[in-house]
């Protein structure tokens, strides 16, 4: 906790949820962390492709993380609270009990995880309706998106939970409902997940043509029929109930939530640059890319007017910065990848072993074992002949095809520690040149962008924020607060309370530039090759699937 006289009077709390864990961050007006706690959440795989996760244990974790970091403060000064999360499907009955999503009918896992693949069939349904509403998600539904595992669980789950069903949220709304009991939506995850538009409402034909017409006819009261805008306060704020829970007073303003990307987004995307020697300085807003890299690594670009990108989600009107349209582009694993390669490598024992001794995490020990291993040269030359295509899980951007597999190409008859630090590395870079790969799609339908905005776990990384400078050519902005995602919710809970106009305005008071990384230029040439040979890659999969398939 920061001392001095002259701390702020007026604290926010912002709780994020991961994939991973849960964190929680008491936030002062000026944007700075006083208090951070985490606290990991389960996740079951109960077989390929599916994910699940309970409701009731994320809830008990943002009750043990937000009474960790109000301790021994003054609970009156706690002026609002803000909640995202990931993007997963959380199913009750009609008295808000966990209803199971699988076969099991285990009903603590009552959540369908984003990544969740499980809806391939009825993604491709959805996908072949070629709907008006498809446009506004890249042109293809991902089965990431909330439609296809509705459907799914109406195919497949009647009995045990369809018919029995009587909300489903986002997790983000489930978050703010359980601290509120208001079960009005927030904009952002209708908007981005739910096909919702926030000029039209929802379209009737749509859910019609998919056959999930049971929306329509009760009004859509089990998906949101009250919708608001991020930030927005709910009903009456904590509940008695709630704050008890979470060691809060009843009362407190509770704002309308975001999924976890857009509030890492509005944590660093206004900030004030002056003075770092950023070309976005005498640029608009839209000029900044904010990419937030956990599990997954999601691109957040803004502009004035709708602009259409294949293959990358939106646009999505206020679902972020209110006022602008958002393109979401995406990789649906980057954390979660560099840690499959990781552990899955025969040297991943000792790496632990060696990383443990030194009172290193895996990832710094491997950053300093390239420094060691690359001699005068420039680390990233170390992966002159390996080669990684990232798309393990699918492509989310720019290609939108699920079908995609990862690709390695480069090996050795070895297994040592160098052969890790090496694969290691060009798993990073592989992921910044999915970064690259998307905002030159982005870049090609209009958008304009001259500066990255790193946040999430990755970002901890220095390895991976260098090699997304030098692969994109740009300047790398961190922000002050590592945890920006959770000034993102903090902002949230400023806005509800009323303490700040607008959203713009308590981005601007509270995001901070921290360090900014450029890129070496002098190594442009070496990764204009890698990237000429990263979509190579892709092109040669599609010849070898050309090949297998043709009679
Ligand atoms: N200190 C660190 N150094 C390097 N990488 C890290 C560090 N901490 C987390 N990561 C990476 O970040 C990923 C998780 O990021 P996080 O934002 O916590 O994820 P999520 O929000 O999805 O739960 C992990 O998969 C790991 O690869
Ligand atoms: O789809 C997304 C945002 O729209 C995210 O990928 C999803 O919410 C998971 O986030 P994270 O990688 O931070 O756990």
């Amino acid at each position: 906790m920061s001392g001095g006289e002259q701390k702020p009077e007026r604290y926010y709390v912002g709780v994020d949820v991961g994939t991973g864990s849960v964190r929680a961050a008491l936030v002062d007006q000026s944007g700075v962390l006083l208090a951070f706690a985490d606290q990991p959440i389960k996740k079951w795989e109960p077989q390929f492709n599916h994910h699940e996760q309970s409701s009731e244990d994320i809830w008990a974790a943002c009750c043990v993380v937000t009474k960790k970091v109000v301790q021994g403060i003054d609970l009156n000064q706690i002026r609002g609270l803000g909640f995202d999360a990931t993007c997963s499907l959380v199913v009750l009955d009609k008295q808000f009990h966990p209803l199971p999503v699988n076969h099991e009918e285990d009903s603590h896992r009552n959540v369908i995880m984003w990544l969740d693949h499980r809806a391939v069939s009825q993604v491709n349904r959805i996908n072949e309706t070629k709907h008006s509403v498809l446009q506004y998600v890249g042109g293809v539904m991902s089965v990431e998106m909330q439609a296809p595992k509705l459907l799914w669980l109406k195919e497949n789950l009647r009995e045990t939970c369809w018919d029995k069903a009587g909300h489903f949220f986002d997790l983000p709304d489930f978050l703010s409902w359980k601290a509120t009991g208001v079960t009005a939506r927030s904009l952002c995850s209708l908007v981005c997940k739910w096909t919702y538009s926030a000029e039209r409402g929802w379209d009737d034909s749509f859910w019609k043509m998919i056959g999930l017409e049971d929306f329509v006819a009760d009004n859509y009261s089990k998906i949101g029929n009250q919708v608001l805008p991020p930030g927005a306060s709910l009903g009456n704020g904590l509940t008695p109930e709630a704050a008890r829970d979470l060691g809060l007073l009843p009362g407190i303003a509770v704002a309308a939530s975001l999924i976890d990307a857009h509030a890492g987004g509005l944590g660093v995307i206004g900030a004030d640059v002056k003075g770092h020697g950023l070309v976005c300085e005498g640029q608009p807003v839209t000029s900044r890319l904010a990419v937030i890299c956990g599990t997954s690594s999601c691109h957040m670009g803004i502009s004035k007017d709708p602009i259409f990108v294949p293959g990358v989600w939106g646009p999505y009107f206020s679902a972020m910065v209110p006022g602008f349209w958002l393109n979401e582009g995406g990789q649906s694993v980057t954390g979660k990848l560099i840690d499959h390669m990781v552990e899955g490598h025969a040297a991943f024992p000792e790496l632990q072993v060696k990383a443990t001794a030194r009172c290193q995490s895996v990832y710094a020990y491997l950053n300093s074992h390239l420094d060691l291993i690359k001699k005068a040269q420039p680390v990233g030359f170390l992966t002159v002949d390996l080669h990684v295509w990232p798309d393990f899980h699918g492509n989310r951007s720019p290609l939108a095809d699920l079908t995609l597999k990862g690709m390695v190409t480069g090996l050795k008859l070895s297994q040592d520690l160098d052969d890790l630090a090496i694969l290691y590395l060009a798993t990073v870079q592989a992921i910044a040149l999915g970064t690259r790969f998307i905002i030159e799609a982005m870049e090609a339908a209009g958008h304009s962008i001259s500066t990255l905005f790193l946040c999430g776990g990755l970002s901890k990384n220095p390895l991976f924020v260098q090699m997304h400078a030098d692969v994109t050519g740009m300047p790398v902005v961190l922000s002050q607060e590592v945890e920006s995602v959770l000034v993102g919710a903090a902002i949230l809970g400023a806005c509800a309370s009323g303490d700040f106009a607008s959203v713009q305005e308590a981005m601007a008071k509270m995001s901070k530039v921290g360090k900014v990384v450029f890129p070496r230029l002098q190594d442009k040439k070496y990764y204009d090759k890698k990237y000429q040979v990263f979509l190579k890659l892709v092109e040669h999969q599609k010849e070898y699937l050309a090949i297998m398939n043709d009679n």
